[in-house]
Order: structure tokens, then sequence, then C-alpha cells
């Protein structure tokens, strides 16, 4: 179980921060959205509340325990954060460099165990990387080093997992069943936030969502309460428009030629 509490919490950079302070409380089994315009702070918020940033003012405490006070080892077994921008540098195979992912459960002296080497490959099929298991992983797509990126963060098997714009570059197939399984992860009882661009993917599947406002302003509620036009607009500063079912909802923005239309 995992609770992350931010506590008049403020992030930015060099002094300067990117919203009001945010107080708010995101617990196991929920799967947060965190939606806001390039440059709103998203990557930003999620470096701090793995405590590579340090707060600018409040603090962030998990499981109750203030942030910077777990040692860090402890918190790679709590807590995994996708980056943005991953570079596979390394001349390794893609199973050498997912199995990274399980030190955080091994010391590094020692090699991994029948089951960290199970779970490597249970991750690499979830992947689709499983076929490409022996290949090096510094001369695959962009798309498919992403996927390693996912894959390692998964064999950390980490109960908290912070995910910056996880599917971009992504085909839909791997798209489809990767956001599958981070949901899978929230109903299996983990804490799922993803910082997003697409709006439909959002409503689709998050159930809580924070909003970061251009103007620094934020909110954070259900995601059926916030998906609003007027709220989108506000985000965005472009119209969209919801079509389909209330059930299923999909945002279209609306460019200049189809505003008169509204
Ligand atoms: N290392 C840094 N030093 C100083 N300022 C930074 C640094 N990294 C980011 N910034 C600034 O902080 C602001 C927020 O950046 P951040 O990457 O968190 O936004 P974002 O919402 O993730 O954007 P995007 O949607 O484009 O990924 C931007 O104005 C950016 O220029």
């Amino acid at each position: 179980m995992a609770s992350l509490q931010l506590d008049n919490l403020g992030f930015g950079h060099n002094n300067r921060m990117l919203s009001r302070p945010l107080s708010l409380e995101a617990r196991s089994g929920e799967f947060w959205a965190i939606l806001g315009e390039n440059g709103s702070g998203k990557s930003t918020l999620m470096a701090t509340l793995v405590g590579l940033l340090p707060p600018l003012q409040g603090q962030v405490f998990l499981d109750g325990v203030n942030l910077q006070r777990i040692p860090r080892k402890v918190l790679a077994r709590r807590i995994g954060l996708l980056l943005q921008k991953v570079d596979v540098g390394f001349p390794y195979s893609v199973r050498e460099t997912v199995s990274a992912g399980r030190y955080a459960h091994r010391p590094p002296w020692r090699s991994l165990r029948r089951r960290d080497r199970k779970k490597v490959e249970q991750v690499m099929a979830w992947t689709g990387l499983d076929t490409m298991a022996d290949h090096r992983a510094d001369q695959l797509s962009g798309g498919e080093q992403r996927r390693i990126a996912i894959a390692t963060l998964l064999a950390q098997d980490p109960d908290t997992l912070l995910l910056d714009e996880p599917v971009n570059h992504l085909d839909v197939r791997h798209e489809v069943a990767l956001m599958e399984r981070f949901h899978d992860y929230s109903e299996d009882g983990r804490l799922v936030m993803v910082s997003l661009h697409d709006v439909n993917l959002a409503s689709q599947y998050a159930d809580r969502l924070l909003l970061l406002y251009p103007d620094g302003e934020w909110e954070a509620g259900p995601s059926e309460s916030l998906l609003t036009e007027d709220r989108l607009e506000r985000l965005y500063g472009v119209p969209l428009k919801s079509v389909g079912s209330d059930e299923t909802p999909f945002w279209v923005p609306l460019g200049h030629s189809k505003r008169s239309a509204r």
C-alpha cells in the first residue's frame, strides 16, 4: 500500500515556483493523470515527487515519512520514475538493460536470483521485447528504446509508478497494451501517476486528475468532474469539444474554422 502526500508543496527550478503550492493525497489503487501545457511543470513535479529535486517549499510524504529521510535504495523499491527522455547509451542487450531494474532488490555484487530473471522475462513479454531480448539495446528504434525504459521500470516493480509521457513515440498497439498494463497496476492496488498530453487517454484511463493551469493555479479531483470544456480551454488555450457519449466522451480540439459552429 502507498500514500503519497503533497503538503503545501512548491516545485520548480532556481527558486521559481511553477505553480501555487500543491496539497493533495494520492493513494494506492488510484490512477492519476497530470495534464498541462508544455512547460507547466509536469516533469519537474514528478522529479520532485521521487526526490530527484528538492521541494522549494513544503514536503512530500510517502506513507507518512518525509521523502528526504528515506534512503535512496529503499525509495527505489517503493517509487519508480519513467523519465521523459531516456538514452540507452551502452552496448548491452535488451535483457541486460532490463535486468538493471532488479538491482534495487539486490546488492550490486550479487547475481540475479531465479525469481529476478523470471520477472525480467515477464516484463519483456508485457512490453513486446521478448522477441528482441538478445539485440543490442542502443541499436533499436526510438519506440523500442522507450519500451525498454518502461520494461526496466516494471522490472523494478515499485508500488508507486510515476510515468512521464510514457506512451509518446509508441504505435497504437503498444500504446493501448501499456496503458492497459498501467491500469491493471492501479487495479492491483498500486499508485500510478502519468503525465499525458492526450486528453482522451486521460479520460479513458485516469480516475483522478491534476490540472496545472498556465497561470500557476491548479485543480485536483475525480476525472469525471474535472474534464469539462471550460477547464480544458483554460488549460490549453484552445476550445475542446466533447463528442461521443457521456460514458465514452471523446475530446476534439476546435480549430478556427470550426469555432464559429460552436
Ligand atoms: N533543469 C532546469 N533548470 C531550469 N529550468 C528548467 C529546468 N528544467 C525545466 N526547466 C523549466 O521549468 C519549466 C517546466 O518544465 P517541465 O519540463 O517540468 O514542464 P512540462 O510540463 O513537463 O513540459 P512538457 O509538456 O514540454 O514536457 C519550463 O519552463 C522549463 O524551461
